[in-house]
């Protein structure tokens, strides 16, 4: 079992459901389509009577040909019964499929809004494939299950109607007919909870290949510049084989089902003929009533030998039903306490005793303590790993907190309308992202509604806009996916542009460590001056240039503040900045040869 069920464990926000939550959860988004699905069961019932009726016909028709009458209004009837079920089936399939593609569609709607709206610890802990595959595929099963039952339905109208039809021809025979299906059903129900467990695992192997198959798209690059194709490759190979493996699996479990039914169905059957051939020879049947007897096992037995069939998958769309709904349902992290308006911020920030980590083992933040004044340029700085990326995932309010308060001009972060709020934090990532379409497309991101004028303004209050001038199509250029035909440093001036239309309150600004020609370096410090000026600015800081013009340097330590001031006073101090700026800012100054510009430390 290790093998098969490594990394196949439910995800932290799965949650099981019972079958009646699932079942109203499910109904509720039918009862919109609630008139197609009542014209869609009308055409089950005629369709399922004039299925039904052919049996029937044949029955007196044999009856009526051994007492030598016609053929031709036998022939005429089926005929008849066929056109009908013909048309009512195809009416049936037509409002069906509609139905269920609304369905299906307004449950992907949800489940990508959901997928939205999570907090950004829920990507960090579940990887992005298995997202997908929720909202992809799990819906797409989901539907089929639809089509399935509207199928079983109509399978067991007919039952219902041959039945009946039987208890009128001969007692004795039908009570034989019926009498098995109580063994039928119960094997069937047995079958269900097995089908369930082996289904799931079945969703999350594939789940796991999918993620697995997006990380190695996202970071192809990387794999081929450390040539590790071989070892990416052996990564893949053993959840594929799980999901084989699982797969396979899940095969035998439902095929199992078939042979036992088979069985039951064939000794049925040998007890039909026999006794029913025995009344055609005592004269107590007609044979055109046996015939329907006979019939009536291939009719009856269909639908319930299908039922396992269509357990199956109907438990995998029940599975992944569930899947969906518990992504629509995962609680959020990030839990604000009241919605309050925003207005205008001012930008003053204040970290009073904030505690957090990313587990509630490994804390990252205790009793944290920091106030950053309205307008104030900040810069972060430390090792790796210090907790400068934290802070600012606490300020966009990414994370929620663990304990203490952050205050924002003075009032409770949860209390503000995060919307309104988030609206007025401009974050720039190291490698800013830039989406599919053109230059100027990026940078109206944050407003589309923003004026070509506007855009074009933008453009230029960065580095006075001469970089747009290097680009083939100026504004117009295509960036290509994820930005990839623009440089680094274009890059980065796009997204600083982007800040100028978003015009925000607060910067959080991740300093690229990608180095960039003396010119795009220029126009950058250049961009920066007038994206920072007038709004509070953290940034985390990698350039010697910021860091020299900062209002504050802030040393940070394994989550605590470890020295602050500004880059002369901290240097003159000979403390733990100093060790910083060796490692790091020190070869940056342009008078900087191997092995020298180190600064005392004490
Ligand atoms: N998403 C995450 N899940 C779990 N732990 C995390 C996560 N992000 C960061 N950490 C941990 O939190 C601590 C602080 O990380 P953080 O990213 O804030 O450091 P940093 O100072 O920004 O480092 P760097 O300069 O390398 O970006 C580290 O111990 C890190 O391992």
């Amino acid at each position: 079992m290790g093998f098969l069920m490594d990394g196949l464990e439910a995800e932290d926000y799965d949650r099981a459901y019972s079958d009646r939550d699932l079942l109203r959860r499910i109904l509720r988004y039918f009862w919109p389509k609630r008139w197609a699905m009542l014209l869609v069961a009308l055409m089950i019932v005629l369709g399922s009577a004039a299925q039904a009726a052919v049996p029937l016909m044949i029955s007196s028709g044999i009856d009526r040909i051994v007492a030598g009458g016609s053929i031709w209004a036998l022939v005429g009837g089926i005929l008849l019964a066929g056109a009908l079920g013909w048309a009512f089936s195809f009416v049936r399939q037509w409002f069906n499929a509609k139905a269920t593609g609304d369905v299906v569609l307004s449950l992907r709607e949800d489940a990508f809004d959901a997928v939205l709206e999570r907090d950004m610890s829920f990507y960090d802990e579940n990887p992005s494939g298995r997202v997908v595959s929720r909202v992809t595929s799990d819906t797409d099963d989901f539907a089929n299950v639809v089509g399935l039952s509207m199928d079983l339905l109509s399978q067991v109208l007919v039952v219902g109607f041959v039945t009946a039809l039987l208890f009128t021809r001969s007692v004795p025979l039908a009570l034989l007919t019926l009498v098995i299906a109580p063994v039928v059903i119960l094997c069937a129900l047995q079958f269900r909870r097995i089908a369930r467990t082996t289904t799931r695992r079945a969703q999350r192997s594939m789940s796991r290949v999918n993620a697995n198959l997006n990380e190695t798209m996202g970071g192809i690059a990387v794999a081929k510049n450390f040539r590790q194709e071989q070892r990416v490759y052996d990564e893949f190979r053993p959840i594929n084989e799980q999901s084989y493996a699982v797969s396979l699996r899940q095969g035998f479990v439902f095929s199992s089902i078939f042979p036992l039914l088979f069985l039951i169905a064939g000794l049925a059957e040998v007890g039909l003929v026999l006794a029913g051939g025995r009344s055609v020879l005592d004269g107590g049947l007609s044979a055109g009533d046996w015939y329907l007897f006979l019939q009536a096992i291939a009719f009856f037995w269909f639908p319930l030998t299908s039922i396992a069939a269509f357990w199956s998958q109907f438990q995998q769309g029940l599975a992944a039903a569930e899947r969906v709904f518990a992504l629509i349902d995962a609680p959020p992290r990030v839990v604000q306490t009241d919605a309050l308006p925003v207005g205008r911020l001012a930008g003053r920030i204040e970290f009073s005793d904030v505690s957090f980590g990313y587990s509630a083992e490994v804390p990252v933040l205790q009793d944290f303590s920091l106030t950053i004044e309205a307008g104030q340029t900040v810069a972060l700085v430390g090792h790796t790993g210090a907790g400068k990326s934290t802070l600012s995932k606490l300020i966009t309010r990414f994370y929620e907190f663990q304990d203490g308060t952050l205050l924002i001009d003075g009032r409770d972060i949860r209390t503000l309308d995060l919307s309104a709020y988030r609206r007025q934090i401009g974050a720039v990532p190291q490698l800013p992202f830039l989406f599919s379409g053109t230059v100027a497309d990026n940078i109206r991101y944050p407003r589309p509604e923003a004026t070509d004028d506007e855009v074009l303004e933008a453009a230029i209050g960065v580095g006075g806009g001469d970089w747009i001038e290097a680009l083939p199509d100026g504004l117009a250029t295509d960036v290509g996916e994820h930005g990839r035909s623009l440089s680094m440093g274009q890059r980065q001036l796009v997204a600083l542009a982007r800040l100028l239309i978003q015009n925000p309150a607060i910067v959080v600004l991740d300093e690229a460590t990608a180095s960039v020609d003396p010119l795009t370096e220029a126009q950058i410090q250049e961009g920066l001056d007038t994206v920072l000026a007038g709004r509070t600015s953290i940034v985390i800081a990698h350039r010697l240039s910021t860091i020299e013009h900062v209002d504050r340097i802030i040393v940070l330590d394994h989550g605590r503040i470890v020295e602050q001031g500004d880059h002369a006073t901290l240097l003159a101090r000979g403390g733990r900045y100093c060790e910083v700026y060796n490692t790091y800012f020190r070869h940056q100054s342009p008078n900087y040869r191997p092995g020298t510009g180190f600064v005392t430390v004490n």
